[in-house]
């Protein structure tokens, strides 16, 4: 085999990386309920889900929580046993999977804003979390830690 060596040397281009500067989402501290929904209950629900680690999103239309878990396995199987009861009860999630967790999002598209589906299932997630383990070593406001 023949080896081809570079008669010039280069050397490699120092890049500056870009600064792209998006805004800081910042954590709303006020739900917006969708129209229609009982408020009084939905603030009870909610605050009953702050307890349990989920945070209000930053634009206060849903909640947040990230699980975490020992395997991807288990952080797959939670992400599905989400995925069942969401496309049963047509309310679906945004759901990014890491190798140890999975945040959850859960807002209300129309009407928009927070619902008592949004609560439904939130709970479907504490559930599932549960039955899958979620790693204990994270701590109960799972929200923060990434
Ligand atoms: C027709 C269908 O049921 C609707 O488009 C559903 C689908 N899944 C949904 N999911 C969520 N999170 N919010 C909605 O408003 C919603 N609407």
């Amino acid at each position: 085999m023949r080896l081809c060596r570079p008669s010039v040397i280069r050397p490699l281009r120092s890049v500056t990386p870009r600064l792209h500067l998006q805004p800081v989402p910042r954590m709303s501290s006020t739900l917006q309920f969708a129209e229609g929904e009982d408020t009084q209950q939905l603030s009870r629900d909610a605050e009953a889900l702050l307890k349990q680690g989920w945070a209000l999103d930053g634009e206060g239309m849903g909640i947040t929580k990230t699980f975490h878990f020992k395997t991807y396995f288990k952080a797959v199987s939670f992400v599905n046993f989400i995925a069942a009861e969401s496309a049963s009860k047509k309310h679906h999630p945004t759901m990014t999977v890491r190798i140890g967790s999975v945040d959850v999002h859960w807002t209300t598209h129309r009407p928009q804003g927070f619902t008592s589906k949004d609560v439904a299932l939130a709970r479907h997630c504490e559930q599932g979390a549960g039955l899958m383990a979620v790693d204990p070593s994270q701590g109960l406001n799972c929200a923060k830690g990434k």
